[in-house]
């Protein structure tokens, strides 16, 4: 086997070696490039951010994304990320009922635009699912209409750029599902029931899935209304309910380093 490049020192930037997936960090499709020179979309691209979670692993008494970065929400900043991008035309946040007031504080105190709320679930996916039907199931007064692709973010990523929105929509709108991933830095490893080492998977053949994912608007959709409760309760990849109840293989594309949560 090869050996593998070395990135030394004096060579700054990342090994370009191992398995990569679809085109480089930078590469947009044609469709993307167009888009980005436009800075408008062929095709209704809406988000759906979920932002109902309680910050249970990380252990403190406000949620991640209400915790204040330089005395300013999380939250507000991946709205703003968001807004950022002329071709999502609408935004919906899911969040639980006891901090939608607090949520409709900040949107009015940031001047945060194009959003619409939602009720969070017990789950993270049921909070999506709440959100995707917003999309559909117009209120009265709801100015929502259905988008053909659907973008899927945490509301607890705050750096996420135009160029893999682009990416993530553009590369959806082809497979019906796509997703950011990045090279993993710990080796996944499988215990046994007696809390040792069953076995461990080759790092260099797996990758951490990560956020943004886009989506065929039907195709989540079918995939959360066809979703067993179980999948709603314990499931945490969307990308894998496309797969599963939709037969969609999402498109996996470089995400970039600092999508992290
Ligand atoms: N019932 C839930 C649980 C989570 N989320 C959202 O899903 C995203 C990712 O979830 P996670 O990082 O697990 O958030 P928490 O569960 O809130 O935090 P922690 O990891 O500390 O448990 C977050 O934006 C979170 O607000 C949600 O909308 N509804
Ligand atoms: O389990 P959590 O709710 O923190 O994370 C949900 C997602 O962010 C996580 O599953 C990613 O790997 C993307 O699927």
């Amino acid at each position: 086997m090869e050996p593998r490049p070395r990135c030394s020192p004096a060579e700054p930037g990342r090994c370009l070696s191992g398995p990569r997936a679809s085109g480089p960090a930078t590469s947009v499709s044609r469709l993307g490039a167009a888009v980005a020179e436009l800075g408008s979309c062929p095709f209704a691209v809406a988000a759906v951010l979920p932002a109902g979670g309680c910050g249970e692993r990380m252990g403190v008494p406000t949620p991640k994304q209400f915790c204040p970065v330089l005395e300013r929400p999380l939250i507000s900043y991946t709205l703003q990320a968001l807004e950022r991008v002329p071709w999502i035309k609408d935004i919906v946040v899911a969040v639980t009922g006891e901090n939608m007031e607090a949520m409709e504080s900040i949107i009015r105190k940031y001047g945060h635009k194009r959003i619409s709320l939602a009720e969070a679930g017990v789950t993270r996916h049921r909070s999506i699912f709440n959100g995707l039907k917003a999309l559909v199931e117009h209120q009265p007064d709801s100015e929502l209409t259905k988008p053909e692709v659907v973008v899927i973010h945490d509301a607890v990523r705050p750096f996420v750029e135009e160029d893999v929105l682009l990416r993530v929509v553009t590369a959806a709108k082809e497979h019906g599902a796509a997703g950011a991933i990045r090279p993993l830095v710990s080796t996944v490893i499988s215990p046994s029931a007696d809390g040792c080492l069953d076995h461990s998977l080759e790092r260099d053949k797996h990758r951490a899935s990560e956020m943004p994912q886009a989506f065929l608007f039907d195709v989540i959709y079918e995939a959360y209304q066809q979703c067993s409760d179980y999948d709603l309760e314990f499931g945490t990849e969307c990308l894998q309910l496309a797969l599963k109840y939709c037969h969609t293989k999402a498109k996996l594309v470089e995400g970039s380093p600092d999508l992290w949560k």
